[in-house]
């Protein structure tokens, strides 16, 4: 594909949608945001398009294929995946549900520790874009650089969209420990036996462990669990401050896919016997089963073993 001016359609005009569209437009392409608000019809903004880009929270996902499935797109349109959760019913990501939608395109997944504001800032950043198709991942990867926002590529894309996803449950757990003022060397331990926790689970279905070293893994669990920018860890710290889940959803701007990935990831492990422990005790915290502070003793309590296992 010819690098110059290609016509980037982006599906979702969020804070991640609209920070996207940033980076488009600083390098001189031609983007198209598009939300289901839009004035404009689906069809005429991703007529020619280059690239279809999704950047809607995971509950946008299946009802914005559907849209698109009745509409004429090119075999050679690329589809681009920026979301970061997992689909309630089936436990697919995004992009797998992308690629069983339009199996005759090629799909890349987009993700890295790139919290929006400082995009939007156009600070420094790093991110990955994933593929299985090479040439594809390549050219998104030369359409989204520049001096401030640097590209890699890998062809992992599952386990990199589940660095993303995972990690925001450890966001969650990682605003509990702030908030409880749990001190540096709690932090360290829970992001430490966060990653493995995620590996265990990505390499259950199919990622590669290297990946979760790579920025979309390590990366974005360091970003999103050091940061308030973040929705999810607001989740976790607003818990640790006695607030419901109902009140911080309704308080919160935007999405916190967290909340939702919490569920999906405990129904896979006790589906595959995976050990999750955080994410056990971030599931029962977000049902009010238990308190931010039974949360940490449950960690701390339980039985000794050895630091790496199978
Ligand atoms: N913000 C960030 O820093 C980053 C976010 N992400 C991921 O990107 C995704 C979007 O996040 P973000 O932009 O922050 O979230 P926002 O809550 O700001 O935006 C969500 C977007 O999804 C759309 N949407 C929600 N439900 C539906 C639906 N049923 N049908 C169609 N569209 C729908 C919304 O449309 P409408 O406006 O019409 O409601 C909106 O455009 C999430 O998966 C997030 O994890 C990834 C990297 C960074
Ligand atoms: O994924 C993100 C940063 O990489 C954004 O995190 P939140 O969705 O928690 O704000």
């Amino acid at each position: 594909m010819n690098q110059k001016n290609k016509i980037i359609t982006i599906i979702g005009s969020g804070v991640w949608g609209t920070a996207l569209s940033k980076l488009v437009s600083r390098n001189h392409h031609h983007c198209r945001l598009w939300s289901r608000r839009s004035l404009e019809n689906l069809e005429s903004v991703i007529h020619d398009a280059d690239v279809i880009l999704s950047a809607v929270s995971m509950q946008g996902v299946r009802p914005t294929i559907e849209d698109l499935q009745s509409l004429e797109i090119s075999q050679k349109t690329i589809f681009l995946s920026a979301t970061k959760g997992l689909d309630p019913i089936t436990t697919l990501t995004a992009s797998q549900i992308w690629q069983s939608a339009f199996p005759n395109c090629s799909h890349v997944v987009l993700s890295g520790p790139n919290l929006s504001p400082e995009i939007e800032q156009n600070l420094p950043a790093a991110t990955v874009v994933s593929s299985h198709d090479t040439q594809a991942a390549e050219a998104i990867q030369l359409i989204f650089s520049s001096d401030t926002f640097r590209v890699y590529v890998n062809s992992d894309p599952l386990g990199t969209e589940l660095g993303g996803t995972l990690k925001n449950v450890m966001a969650i757990a990682s605003g509990v420990c702030d908030g409880l003022n749990l001190g540096t060397n709690a932090k360290a331990a829970l992001l430490t036996r966060a990653l493995p926790e995620m590996i265990r689970v990505g390499t259950s279905r199919g990622a590669k462990q290297e990946t979760f070293f790579g920025l979309s893994g390590l990366g974005d669990l360091l970003a999103t669990c050091n940061s308030p920018l973040s929705r999810n860890y607001q989740v976790g710290y607003r818990l640790s401050q006695g607030q419901t889940l109902e009140q911080i959803i309704t308080a919160l701007k935007g999405t916190a896919e967290g909340i939702n990935t919490t569920e999906v990831l405990l129904k896979i492990a006790q589906k595959q016997d995976l050990y999750v422990p955080i994410t056990y005790q971030v599931y029962r915290l977000l049902k009010g089963e238990i308190t931010p502070q039974e949360a940490v003793n449950n960690l701390m309590k339980r039985d000794l073993k050895a630091e790496f296992y199978e």
